[in-house]
């Protein structure tokens, strides 16, 4: 490892003029017509995508993740500013006739000054995927990154500068819980969206309270992927390994407990296994990686120990678990490790119950349909769900029956902006992208308007 950069923490001063800056550019930013916010978003959109290597270069060193991949996350970030800014324009309210030629409206407005609370895995994305909508929607917006991957955000930030949005209306600051903290309780914030772990997540929501702010909660999952025997096999086997071990696994919406027919396990598991063996680990900035080191030190071995309690436990590591040493001797103390398939698990195993957050797929057999769905939704999280078959009419039904707020059928983690994205139960609520992310980012203002006179009491 390297030092790649050093940032001051902000502190509760540095929050403050952040905030104050934040105030100012909301009041021309939210004077703006929808057409004119688009205009700027669209051109904030058009220079991310011209500058994808660049920035999807700085997101590897910045996570670690493939630059195979961070390109994807560059397309899913200019697309959602795009999204939005398609929406900006036809933001409107409703007209509602009332007696005597009375009416009502309704406008739909910004709430203000927004926060936005990053995790490390997905560090421009979720900047994005935050930003876009608090912006088409007229508010301003301060954004902390997680302290493990400060950099990327800032060439946001720089490009929605260029792109014309007026100075302080999305600012960056940096630091962790109590830069956190500062921002959450400060009383001109109307809003936080928050992406990361549950304890902190609940946090939020306290801290929130005491303020009555509305919050947007991206929490973690341990999401099911049942794998029906009729399903085709090749796809459900890519699907798997697409559920399991992008950004070496530390992604939230993870299918992770890969529920398997008893028909198609043996031959399932073997492929599984075949193309997780196969997959390139190493410097992530290569063309040909496909999987990076994991964030830092400590959740390596944090993982690690899950694989190890995993064996204790009686499941039966088919492939990886252990750390990996590239022969690279630049990249001898990267954090990585194999790719990690378990058998052989039950329900009750930790490695089953508990988010890794790291290259570890569970696989466990099922029979019937039934019993599938009720273990599949035996869990404390709600974020995803995949289901592969080629029976429509099951496929629909099983969906149906998911307590999850993403369900995949004959895919898994694609994210095309244009679809909500977030989570049941303990892994959140409100969403990200599509078209009902505007009423996360903007309150309803109702007008009624009298044309005869007051009818008084009095
Ligand atoms: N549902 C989703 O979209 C995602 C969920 N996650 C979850 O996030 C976790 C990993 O991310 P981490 O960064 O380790 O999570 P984390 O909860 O430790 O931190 C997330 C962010 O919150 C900030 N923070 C920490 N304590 C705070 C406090 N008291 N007040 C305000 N802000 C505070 C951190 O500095 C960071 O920016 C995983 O458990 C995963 O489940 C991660 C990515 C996506
Ligand atoms: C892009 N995708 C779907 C793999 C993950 C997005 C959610 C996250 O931030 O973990």
């Amino acid at each position: 490892s390297r030092v790649i950069a050093t940032f001051a923490c902000s502190g509760e001063k540095e929050v403050n003029l952040a905030v104050q800056d934040a105030k100012a550019a909301f009041k021309i930013w939210s004077q703006k017509s929808g057409m004119e916010r688009c205009r700027v978003l669209l051109e904030a959109a058009r220079i991310i995508r011209e500058r994808r290597d660049e920035i999807a270069t700085v997101e590897t060193i910045n996570n670690g993740k493939s630059i195979f991949e961070a390109r994807w996350d560059v397309d899913t970030s200019w697309q959602c500013l795009e999204y939005y800014a398609g929406l900006a324009g036809s933001m409107a309210g409703e007209h509602i006739q009332l007696p005597g030629g009375s009416f009502g409206y309704t406008r739909r407005e910004p709430l203000g000054v927004c926060v936005g609370i990053g995790a490390w895995n997905y560090p421009f994305q979720i900047a994005c995927w935050k930003s876009a909508p608090a912006l088409a929607c007229g508010n301003a917006m301060i954004f902390k990154p997680s302290p493990f991957t400060p950099v990327s955000v800032l060439l946001l930030a720089e490009i929605y500068t260029e792109a014309g949005v007026p100075p302080g209306l999305f600012n960056v600051v940096q630091g962790g819980a109590a830069t956190g903290q500062f921002l959450c309780l400060h009383r001109d914030v109307a809003k936080v969206s928050f992406t990361g772990s549950v304890p902190t997540g609940s946090k939020i929501m306290e801290m929130a309270a005491k303020g009555i702010k509305p919050i947007t909660l991206e929490l973690g999952g341990k999401s099911p992927l049942i794998i029906f025997s009729d399903c085709d096999l090749e796809n459900a086997v890519k699907g798997a390994l697409m559920a399991n071990f992008l950004t070496q696994g530390e992604v939230c919406c993870n299918g992770t407990r890969v529920f398997v027919q008893k028909e198609i396990l043996e031959k399932f598991t073997k492929e599984v296994v075949k193309r997780t063996q196969g997959i390139k680990i190493g410097d992530p900035l290569l063309e040909g990686t496909r999987m990076g080191p994991l964030i830092n030190r400590p959740h390596l071995e944090r993982v690690l120990g899950f694989i190890k309690l995993a064996k204790e436990q009686g499941a039966k590591v088919l492939c990886g678990g252990d750390v990996f040493v590239p022969e690279d001797p630049k990249l001898k103390d990267g954090y990585y490790m194999r790719p990690c398939v378990l058998t052989d698990c039950r329900d009750d195993m930790t490695c089953v119950r508990e988010e890794i957050f790291g290259p570890v797929m569970s696989i466990l057999s099922f029979d019937t349909e039934a019993e599938v769905l009720e273990r599949a939704n035996n869990t404390t999280f709600g974020l995803a769900a995949g289901v592969f078959t080629r029976d429509i009419q099951r496929a629909h039904r099983v969906v149906a029956g998911l307590q999850a707020g993403m369900c995949f059928i004959n895919n898994y983690n694609v994210s095309p902006v244009e679809l909500p994205f977030g989570g049941y139960k303990k892994s959140g609520f409100g969403r990200e992208n599509g078209r009902v992310t505007i009423e996360y980012y903007s309150q309803l203002k109702t007008v009624c308007v009298e044309m005869g006179d007051v009818e008084s009491a009095f």
